[in-house]
């Protein structure tokens, strides 16, 4: 088996994982401790005195994490009592295994990137949960609610468009149809955009009308496997008979405009019958401050459909229609909020494996689910992306991402070197973006 690269850490001094390791994160705890500051005299209204010690808890558990992440102290051992506590802990002795003697202890500038950040935001969310009654705070909400209202605009015409499609979408002719399932898919790339851990927190919410924007968007994908997942969905549908079940899997990423891109995209999927379920992968807890929990899922949703915005009213009540009929199944496995690579899951998560197993598609949305379908190492510009999934191939995928990390596979020769000549920072500041494609034809 040859030499796997090493991983994307802060031991490269002034690379981007540096660079987040040293302003970003702490930048988010320091937001984290704010927001927690802010919100004393709810908590004091809600719960009393208890309320307020609460929140002097966890603040001080967050000002001793980002000192601990500051000065580069060794990671040490989570202490609550949850369902993954001991998974975290063995993780870190595995880390641990992996440095010689005179490496010392896994810490925040030596460890991966993917591991260090990871255990930030368990860490955060060890600290709320150690500090009840306000043990279900989510100190990110506030912001990922905010990029939505922010977005409204967008989000209305969005919402128009799709209702505006000629109906019934399943009597659109082929190339119609193609041609709307690519506008939608690329609404949903540009949608990762708005992502809240890149900006550290401040808002990133969408302004403008994506769909007018998308002829201008296009030389901005680098990597471009559409007509992959159209000939890979047409003929799912062709070969399904009416009964068959055509299951789609979307695994979410941020909350806000993006995860309304891609309810939009479910709708559009389950409406020309091009699949028959869409399954949604959310998180279990708050994580790299804008990923969707259960509670944005919902809240969400609830938002757009009492929304005074008639067709995007519409969407709302559909959208709760086809989780009522159960046609929009949602899930949160504890395995989304690890550190592990995708490679690990059929050893650390086989039951999700298996779950992942029985999609005939499967969307991974944003910066972070690629790096952990790539194991977060640094691979060369035009090593195959499926040879960098080292063995993670459940079902066909596709990764719908921006750029975000110093991380990408998959292109041809020359063209990492042509990106770089014209926009140095290309890798880092999603604007660019792939559908990157894996599986069978
Ligand atoms: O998965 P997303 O939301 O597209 O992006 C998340 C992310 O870009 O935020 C971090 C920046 O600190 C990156 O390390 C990480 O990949
Ligand atoms: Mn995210």
């Amino acid at each position: 088996m040859a030499e796997l690269p090493t991983f994307l850490s802060a031991r490269d001094v002034g690379s981007f994982a540096y660079l987040t390791i040293k302003d970003r994160m702490p930048q988010i705890l320091t937001k984290a401790i704010d927001t927690l500051h802010r919100h004393k005299s709810e908590f004091f209204e809600k719960h009393g005195e208890e309320g307020v010690e609460a929140e002097k808890k966890a603040i001080s558990l967050l000002s001793k994490l980002r000192n601990e992440l500051q000065t580069d102290k060794p990671i040490i051992l989570l202490v609550d009592k949850c369902v993954d506590t001991d998974i975290w802990n063995q993780y870190l002795e595995y880390q641990q295994s992996l440095l010689s003697e005179s490496d010392g202890k896994p810490r925040w500038f030596f460890s991966s990137w993917l591991f260090v950040e990871c255990y930030m935001y368990r860490r955060i969310h060890e600290a709320i949960i150690q500090s009840p009654p306000i043990h279900d705070f989510d100190v990110f909400k506030e912001s990922k609610d905010e990029n939505f209202f922010e977005s409204q605009e967008s989000i209305a015409m969005l919402c128009s468009y799709l209702q505006q499609l000629p109906r019934p979408l399943k009597d659109l002719e082929e190339n119609q149809l193609k041609d709307e399932l690519f506008k939608l898919l690329q609404v949903s790339l540009w949608g990762n955009k708005c992502d809240l851990s890149l900006s550290g927190g401040e808002s990133s919410s969408q302004k403008t009308n994506v769909i007018s924007s998308l002829e201008d968007l296009k030389p901005f994908i680098i990597v471009n496997d559409m007509e992959c997942l159209w000939s890979l969905l047409s003929k799912c549908k062709k070969t399904s008979e009416k009964a068959a079940v055509v299951r789609v899997d979307i695994v979410l990423d941020n909350s806000g405009f993006e995860l309304i891109t891609d309810l939009i995209l479910a709708d559009f999927l389950l409406s020309s019958e091009l699949a028959t379920e869409i399954h949604f992968h959310g998180k279990m807890i708050p994580w790299f401050v804008s990923d969707v929990t259960v509670h944005d899922f919902n809240w969400t949703i609830e938002q757009v459909k009492h929304s005074n915005h008639e067709l995007m009213s519409t969407c709302g009540v559909n959208w709760e229609n086809y989780i009522k009929i159960g046609r929009w199944i949602y899930h949160d496995h504890i395995f989304w909020t690890l550190p592990h690579s995708y490679c690990a899951m059929p050893q650390v998560a086989s039951d999700l494996y298996a779950e992942l197993q029985k999609a005939c598609l499967i969307f991974f949305k944003g910066d972070l689910n690629y790096r952990k379908l790539a194991g977060d190492r640094k691979w060369g510009f035009t090593v195959p992306f499926h040879q960098a999934l080292s063995g993670f191939h459940p079902a066909p995928l596709c990764s719908i991402r921006t750029l975000k990390a110093e991380l990408q596979v998959g292109l041809r020769p020359g063209q990492a070197e042509q990106l770089m000549a014209s926009e140095p920072t290309w890798l880092t500041t999603g604007k660019f973006g792939v559908f990157q494609f894996d599986g069978p034809l």
